[in-house]
């Protein structure tokens, strides 16, 4: 069992500074000792200094800021992440904003081309250039992989690799309305907390697995932002939401997935810290750990 821990420190989708230092606080609270404990023979050759990516200058695209930063980024993020792929091992790429998902998730579909995704977010992350209102770019991501809404040069390289029914949201709570117009024009499927709260986070699983991954035959690509959880267990995030999966429910998703067998991509997004005390840090780093861990395997008996 071959994985990638590929650390991407890296802000630039959002205003927050902080971001770019998760992946340093997750492998220094050992996750990569905690991963091959799990029996994982872990290659992590550093953390992949993408900001060193000069741009002379990156004005605002429209709304979007920092575009061609974000757009280099992640189009170098794509290769690294594709070529661990493409040598058999499992990458897990470590935030950084939720924009480096253009990259990894472009990445495993060049070598898995029929993967579905599963996005755990509070947030749809699928503005356009045309819906959002704030310009940051990891409130985007979705858009540019399932090529909606106008196009970017800066972005041309990254072609409309993900379909309406490859993809599944888990968690959502703050969804914007352009967000809530493109999801339902485009009949993409979305378990919100209240679906979460009506059925149970057991069977919201099986239902988003039962969408796109009907067979469970399909290889899965997992995206989770840190957000999806709620504040009170994962508070050291950029932009938190009541009324989110609580710690279980958060840690249920990943062993679920992670039963599949199917897993072959994932992301542990939007830790910053930089946001909140020390001891809500060292909390939110160690919950990003214990999930990264579960969807790795690690059981609870
Ligand atoms: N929908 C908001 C908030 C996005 C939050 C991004 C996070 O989920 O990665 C925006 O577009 O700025
Ligand atoms: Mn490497
Ligand atoms: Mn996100
Ligand atoms: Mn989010």
């Amino acid at each position: 069992k071959q994985l990638a821990i590929v650390g991407c420190p890296f802000s630039a989708g959002q205003p927050k500074g902080g971001v770019d230092k998760g992946p340093i606080h997750l492998v220094s609270a050992g996750l990569v000792n905690q991963l091959e404990a799990l029996g994982w023979n872990v290659h992590f050759d550093g953390h992949h200094q993408f900001e060193d990516i000069s741009i002379e200058s990156d004005p605002p695209i429209g709304l979007l800021k920092n575009p061609r930063v974000v757009s280099r980024t992640c189009e170098a993020l794509s290769g690294v992440v594709s070529e661990h792929a493409q040598n058999g091992r499992l990458p897990v790429t470590l935030g950084g904003d939720h924009s480096l998902a253009m990259g990894t998730i472009s990445g495993t579909l060049k070598h898995f081309p029929e993967a579905c995704v599963i996005w755990v977010d509070a947030h749809a992350d699928i503005n356009t250039t045309d819906t959002t209102d704030t310009g940051n770019i990891h409130g985007m991501p979705v858009s540019f992989l399932m090529g909606i809404g106008s196009k970017v040069p800066e972005f041309d390289w990254l072609k409309p690799v993900l379909a309406a029914n490859k993809l599944v949201y888990i968690g959502l709570r703050d969804v914007d309305d352009g967000e809530k117009k493109i999801l339902r024009e485009n009949k993409i499927k979305a378990f919100s907390m209240h679906e979460v709260d009506k059925y149970g986070i057991s069977k919201v699983v099986e239902l988003a697995l039962d969408h796109v991954n009907p067979n469970r035959d399909l290889p899965i690509h997992l995206s989770l932002d840190v957000d999806a959880l709620d504040p009170s267990v994962t508070p050291s995030t950029g932009t938190p939401v009541r009324g989110g999966l609580t710690f279980r429910e958060g840690h249920y998703v990943c062993e679920a997935i992670y039963e599949t067998g199917l897993m072959i991509g994932l992301d542990i997004m939007e830790v910053n810290p930089s946001v909140s005390d020390t001891a809500s840090v060292t909390q939110t780093v160690a919950v990003g750990c214990s999930l990264t861990r579960a969807a790795l395997g690690e059981t609870l008996l």
